[in-house]
């Protein structure tokens, strides 16, 4: 069939690749196709014997594992996406079904089994299009598949183990990946190259063609029906003409419906999820369920004095949040749940939650900020001043001030290791933790490095508060409090310079003002700890563009850039759980 410009009639619909495949992911990526990522949860283990052929099961599973997503992406949000797609690669050999090793020695027996012979690379798609109507969850299954057939080398026993030791074997269906070091071991490929990688690309666009160009508008060749013929296109039960109605009317008036707005329904649908949370810890869902038996919701719902109706939507809302699991017996915590979404829990973040809930746009305003002339954490983030600079902050009540200390000081003690141990400072003989509030970083860093003497420099108006905060237990008489403002005040002598997640929010001429004062202070050789950046290359830039907008993180490249302009020498990253978290920078030479 002629090919057409098949993937620009995705680019308005929300789309969702149901793979956690970085294969996958590429290749569509690279034939400019726009989507989210949802791996499935889908577990690949059909009986492969009641499939009659090796690819009528890696359809199905396609078809499983797409499905999955579709259904938990209707159940969360009661809005599944526009199309799903899914796709699961197998290899075939003799009548056995091969997929990803277990371990390396079930990467040799497949290798071996594969040595010096020819096999086939099946990989199933499915193409799901979904509505969701009266909060009802309709599919239509597309789904086909594509055979490579490849051919390997006799390989010695030397090449089967130094290549299972070099680890590729084991996310890849058959024990190798072409793409990469595996392609040493093919000998010939007849067929779709990236069909073995995990994807057959040319088949997908013609599968889409067939679906959106209805009988003859831009296609001069008329849509072509597959039904189950045996061959390649057992595709029973899809539909030929996928097209939908604003699919129609583009094709009638010959006007593009503007791109999907994936980014803007995010949003939207990130605040449902948030709302969701906030609410089922206001009403204390959470410490409700923690230690006895799952309840059921009308129970949940009389102890809570709500309707059964409502508090079952938002129990299912924090299942499929991942709070709570439901069973049989009724609903209970998750482990997530326990550790910090219930009021005493020890890594709670329960107060965090209710602060974010009550307060929305004075996420990262700092309590120091009431009263201080010129330092409004929303001077700049919101685009422009939007009042007097206390206007946040001065109207806090004590019951507000002591809300946003329970929140700043559940998140600090929660990333404190982390944040102590991301480099080694025990070089570090006295550290002045700026804006340090309650002392739960500080006092963490004292339990790290025995040597460290630790003082927590803060407005007097916060540490006023802070005596309910402080930890028992060793060591405490390394960390001292100083009341002071470090805009106005001299800092006091420091090794080591922390400034933790009071940045976040201010305008950069604020940032560089405080940055500016510490490299003033710093002794040559001593340090500046900067925690709070955003996360990799892609978030950076996103978190740019947002924090412009609305204020947030900045990346750590321009805090680094900063950093090294203010005199601040071996500037260094550091990350945890996978993303970055802090800088740190020693003071050259002035
Ligand atoms: N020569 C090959 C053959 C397969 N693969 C990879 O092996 C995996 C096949 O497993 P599959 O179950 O189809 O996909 P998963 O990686 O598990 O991802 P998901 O199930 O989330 O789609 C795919 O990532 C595919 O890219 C590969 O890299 N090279």
């Amino acid at each position: 069939m002629v090919l057409c410009p098949v993937i620009r009639k995705l680019l308005h619909k929300r789309v969702v690749l149901a793979s956690a495949s970085p294969r996958r992911q590429e290749i569509l990526r690279q034939a400019g196709l726009r989507f989210e990522v949802v791996p499935s949860r889908f577990k690949e283990m059909l009986p492969k014997a009641l499939f009659p052929s090796p690819p009528a099961y890696a359809v199905e599973t396609a078809k499983q594992k797409a499905l999955e997503v579709a259904r938990r992406m209707h159940q969360k949000d009661l809005r599944a996406p526009d199309v799903v797609i899914g796709a699961d690669t197998i290899v075939a050999v003799g009548g056995l079904i091969l997929e990803k090793p277990v371990d390396k020695q079930d990467a040799y027996s497949m290798l071996s089994r594969l040595s010096g012979k020819e096999h086939s690379v099946f990989t199933g798609v499915a193409i799901v299009h979904c509505c969701s109507r009266d909060g009802r969850l309709d599919t239509d299954v597309s789904e086909f598949y594509e055979e490579t057939r490849v051919r390997f080398s006799e390989l010695s026993e030397d090449l089967l183990w130094e290549y299972i030791d070099s680890g590729e074997p084991m996310d890849k269906a058959g024990g190798y990946g072409i793409q990469a070091l595996g392609g040493m071991l093919v000998e010939q490929v007849h067929g779709d190259f990236l069909n073995v990688v995990g994807f057959p690309l040319n088949r997908f666009c013609k599968k889409l063609a067939e679906l959106y160009y209805p009988s003859g508008r831009e296609d001069p060749r008329p849509a072509q029906s597959h039904q189950g013929r045996g061959g390649r296109d057992e595709d029973g039960g899809e539909r030929t003409q996928a097209a939908g109605p604003e699919e129609a009317v583009s094709s009638r008036t010959g006007h593009s419906p503007p791109p999907f707005p994936t980014g803007l329904l995010e949003l939207v649908d990130s605040f449902k999820a948030s709302k969701a949370l906030f609410t089922a810890c206001k009403l204390k869902v959470f410490d409700l369920l923690k230690d006895g038996a799952p309840l059921k919701a009308v129970d949940v719902a009389g102890k809570l004095g709500a309707s059964a109706c409502g508090t079952g939507r938002l129990l299912d809302a924090c299942v499929a949040l991942g709070f709570l699991q439901k069973t049989d017996r009724g609903y209970s915590n998750t482990e997530t749940a326990n550790l910090h979404l219930t009021s005493d829990g020890a890594y709670s973040l329960r107060g965090l939650v209710l602060h974010h809930s009550d307060h929305p746009w004075d996420l990262s305003a700092r309590p120091e900020s009431a009263g201080r002339d010129g330092v409004d954490p929303h001077d700049g983030a919101l685009g422009e001043r939007t009042g007097p600079p206390c206007q946040a902050s001065c109207a806090h009540s004590e019951e507000t001030r002591l809300g946003l200390l329970r929140a700043m000081h559940s998140l600090a003690k929660l990333t404190a290791r982390h944040v102590a141990t991301a480099f080694d400072l025990s070089r570090f003989g006295s550290a002045c933790d700026l804006g340090g509030c309650t002392g739960a970083l500080a006092y963490v860093l004292a339990r790290e490095y025995p040597r460290l003497r630790v003082t927590v420099f803060d407005l007097p108006e916060v540490l006023q508060h802070v005596a309910g905060f402080q930890p028992d237990g060793p060591r405490t008489e390394q960390v001292s409090f100083l009341p002071g403002d470090f805009f106005e005040d001299s800092l006091p002598e420091a090794d080591l310079y922390v400034v933790s997640r009071i940045l976040r929010d201010w305008p950069d001429g604020k940032v560089h003002e405080l940055l500016s004062r510490v490299a003033r202070a710093c002794k040559p050789g001593g340090g500046l700890l900067l925690v709070d950046v955003a996360a990799g290359p892609e978030a950076e830039a996103e978190a740019e563009g947002l924090r412009r907008r609305a204020g947030g993180e900045r990346s750590a490249a321009v805090y680094a850039h900063l950093l090294r302009r203010l005199g601040f020498a071996d500037v260094r990253a550091a990350g945890a759980g996978g993303r970055p978290l802090a800088l740190l920078g020693t003071r050259g030479a002035p």
